[in-house]
């Protein structure tokens, strides 16, 4: 950043820290990104905005790009494309140039119908691509076929055999063919495998993009800049000075809509063991020997397979009241929709220190932060005025933020203390940055052929690993989640865990993030 006429503005100091070797690999030729589940939810809320941003920032040139959808609903090309629609732009504030790059992209979008276990639908679907391809004179280059699984995993073994079957990159010259899923990706270990299996069958891991939407996230994508680009974190990071460590995740609305998708997983399986143990793996990581995804993900594994198993008397679930209401939810469901549990990491730079995971829907906000609290200062002087520990916190959303809590003397004659913050509020300090939706960046390392941000085949499995002795113990109803009222803090026994944890609570301090 540097100050440019009074504006403080993004200086570039040095190329991307992405992958290195992804410098070399910038490839042009045809590109074909194919949206399988076109006619659903993800698709018209998530995976279609990303490619109009993407579009709109010149990522996705028309002279190269062509987007399929894909499904089985009977619409025409131009159905779709009014489906999405009120999805790509605010139609009240749209501007004249937004409305023009709008339907230009719309019409880069075709649609094909097919059944999602047999051929037919996709030799269509090759048909169309190919055309395409002839047409961008792919022949000259290489082709390249991205095909986002927008659908429910039960679907993706055979999606991925028509693929393989049917629509794999036919170019002598190179390019390639990619997947990307979706979570959850199975419902424990078994069926984790099982469905690893049957797609590493047909593709090689450097295929397979798990897509992990808290991955793209700027903040969660700050967590290796902020460890190990700062002398100040680097000797404190440990056991001997981190007291606690809370990563938490609230909604504050339920499942509406959703219901009969959520009962079949809970909130252990929906957030959990994916989002929230993600972060948590760049948390405790050791410092990867380069940014090669290979490094990192080598890293995340071996925190992964520290983790001790949970005990059950550290873990507190809930079901929020009136949640059964729903019609696609069963009467006696006793799927957790809040879970706080601790994580426990047996290696010698965490020993004892207490990984707090909490997520929950019809809480009384919509937050996802991490708190790191230090331990109290040894020989303390300030001891009868004390007001509370360091704590870093990271707000991952909304508002954007990095704080530190410190005490301060309380300004002022009299000499007290105060708990005060450092404060980096994304907002105010870089005014004018649009920070990059998560699938958008996603989308983009997939089309790069970046996998740093995303979930490799062991890292997955030793997320299951974690996890699924507890899920089967609450399918078996042997843990009962405790009813909450919607809009609460939760239940009491939650704050209650956190309390035995060891974290302790700075009454009277609220952080207000600073105002422009
Ligand atoms: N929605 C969201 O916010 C998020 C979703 N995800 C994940 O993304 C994937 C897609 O989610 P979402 O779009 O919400 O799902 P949808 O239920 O909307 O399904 C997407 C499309 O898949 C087809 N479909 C639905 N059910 C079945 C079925 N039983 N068998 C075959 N096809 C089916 C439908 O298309 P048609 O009938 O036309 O073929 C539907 O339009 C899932 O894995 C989900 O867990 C992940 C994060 C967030
Ligand atoms: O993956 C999921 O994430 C969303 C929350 O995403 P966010 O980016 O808005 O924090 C959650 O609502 C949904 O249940 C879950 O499947």
């Amino acid at each position: 950043m540097k100050k440019m006429g009074g504006e403080w503005c993004l200086e570039k100091r040095s190329d991307s820290f992405r992958n290195p070797e992804q410098e070399t690999l910038l490839e042009t030729g045809c590109l074909s990104v194919i949206v399988l589940g076109a006619s659903g939810d993800l698709a018209k809320k998530k995976t279609f905005p990303a490619l109009f941003n993407l579009y709109r920032q010149g990522f996705l040139p028309s002279d190269e790009v062509h987007i399929f959808g894909y499904a089985r609903t009977k619409i025409s090309d131009d159905e779709l494309r009014s489906r999405l629609h009120g999805y790509l732009v605010d139609e009240k504030s749209s501007s004249p140039q937004q409305s023009e790059d709008l339907s230009k992209f719309l019409q880069l979008i075709k649609y094909v119908s097919g059944s999602y276990d047999t051929e037919e639908g996709f030799k269509r679907l090759d048909e169309e691509i190919s055309q395409h391809e002839l047409s961008k004179n792919s022949n000259e280059g290489s082709s390249r076929r991205l095909f986002y699984l927008a659908l429910p995993p039960s679907v993706y073994p055979s999606v991925c055999r028509m693929i393989w079957n049917c629509c794999m990159n036919k170019s002598d010259l190179g390019g390639w063919t990619r997947i990307v899923v979706e979570k959850p990706f199975g419902k424990d270990l078994e069926s984790a495998e099982n469905l690893s299996a049957q797609i590493g069958e047909l593709f090689d891991e450097p295929q397979i993009y798990r897509i992990d939407h808290y991955l793209g996230k700027e903040l969660v994508q700050n967590m290796l800049v902020l460890r190990f680009a700062n002398r100040l974190f680097v000797p404190l990071w440990n056991r001997d000075n981190i007291d606690n460590v809370q990563i938490v995740f609230r909604e504050d609305f339920g499942t509406e809509g959703r219901g009969g998708y959520f009962d079949e997983y809970g909130i252990i399986r929906d957030i959990i063991q994916n989002h929230l143990l993600q972060v948590l793996c760049l948390i405790a990581m050791e410092k990867p020997i380069s940014l090669k995804p290979e490094h990192i993900r080598d890293e995340k594994v071996k925190v992964l397979q520290s983790v001790l198993p949970i005990k059950d008397d550290e873990v507190v679930l809930g079901q929020y009241e009136g949640y059964r209401d729903d019609p696609t939810v069963p009467d006696l469901s006793n799927t957790p929709t809040f879970a706080n549990m601790i994580l426990r990491i047996h290696n010698e730079r965490w020993e004892g220190v207490p990984f707090i995971l909490k997520a929950g829907k019809a809480l009384n906000s919509r937050k996802a932060e991490i708190r790191i609290q230090f331990k109290d200062v040894p020989g303390d002087i300030f001891k009868c005025k004390k007001q509370g520990r360091n704590e870093l916190v990271i707000r991952l959303q909304p508002s954007e933020a990095i704080y530190m809590k410190l005490t301060v003397k309380q300004p002022g004659l009299d000499m007290s203390t105060v708990q005060s913050e450092l404060d980096l509020s994304y907002g105010q300090r870089y005014q004018g940055v649009t920070i990059p939706e998560a699938y958008e960046r996603l989308i983009l390392d997939t089309i790069r052929g970046d996998q740093q941000h995303f979930v490799r085949r062991d890292e997955l499995k030793a997320a299951w690993e974690i996890f699924t002795p507890l899920l089967h113990r609450i399918d078996d109803g042997e843990m009962k989640p405790i009813p909450y009222k919607s809009g609460s803090r939760g239940p009491a026994e939650a704050d209650e865990l956190l309390a035995k944890a060891g974290y302790l609570q700075t009454h009277g301090y609220i952080w207000i993030p600073p105002t422009l």
